[in-house]
């Protein structure tokens, strides 16, 4: 069987904010359906790096390719399509909608693709249920526990059924129980979807949810010996 190759493929990233450098010769590829931890201290680029390849902020210099698109030359609203339709995002803090209930929120990007009401919602509660979620649907997002919100926004990611996930300290605002948890399921349905992940985590319990670890040092990328 010919590999594939990779779903995301970055690389000599450079990003400047100011006079501080973010990103220094940067790199970094994800193979489809794989987990890919992105570690490193404060500071040191992380975010940037996941901002870069989800094509949220355009690099200095260098090159992010998703299939056969390249992020970096791309329009902002053809990057902006291209985020809704096919990458998925996780944050620290859940982002969701306060005014809508969890049913909505995970509805709303099928909503947003143009699906109707009853068929977003149907798929939305199945998500839900896969996140160990269903019984908080009729809820909004201030009236749940923190676990049972990034439960929900794993399931917001996921119901496009994205090629990529990104997901920016999923755990950091969790305890560990309520962490693993979230960290089991968002692996386990990447994997049952063959989506990739590029996950920016500082907790070592987190990434060893991933297949391969990339640590950011000063804006540079170094891979540590994988599983791949
Ligand atoms: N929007 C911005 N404006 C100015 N400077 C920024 C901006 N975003 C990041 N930086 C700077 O770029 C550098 C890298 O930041 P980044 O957030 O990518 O690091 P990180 O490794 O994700 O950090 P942390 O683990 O603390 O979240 C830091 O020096 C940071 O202060």
């Amino acid at each position: 069987m010919t590999p594939a190759g990779p779903v995301l493929a970055a690389t000599g990233l450079h990003k400047t904010y100011g006079p501080t450098p973010a990103l220094a010769d940067a790199g970094l590829s994800v193979q489809p359906g794989e987990i890919v931890a992105v570690m490193g201290p404060s500071g040191s680029g992380k975010s940037t790096l996941l901002h870069c390849l989800a094509g949220i902020v355009r690099p200095d210099a260098g090159s992010v390719r998703y299939g056969p698109h390249e992020l970096t030359t791309m329009t902002d609203a053809r990057r902006s399509a291209l985020r809704r339709t096919d990458f998925g995002f996780v944050f620290q803090f859940g982002r969701l909608v306060p005014e809508l209930t969890c049913l909505e929120n995970v509805a709303l990007p099928l909503r947003l693709g143009g699906l109707r009401r009853r068929a977003a919602e149907d798929r939305a509660l199945e998500w839900l249920d896969r996140l160990e979620a269903a019984d908080v649907r009729g809820k909004r997002p201030g009236e749940i526990s923190g676990g049972q919100g990034q439960r929900v926004a794993v399931a917001r990611a996921l119901v496009t059924t994205p090629r990529v996930v990104f997901a920016d300290e999923p755990t950091g605002a969790l305890d560990s129980l309520n962490g693993e948890r979230v960290m089991g399921l968002l692996s386990r349905a990447a994997r049952d979807t063959r989506a990739a992940v590029v996950l920016v985590t500082h907790d070592a319990r987190v990434a060893a949810y991933s297949d391969r670890e990339v640590v950011v040092r000063d804006g540079r990328t170094r891979d540590l010996a994988g599983v791949a």
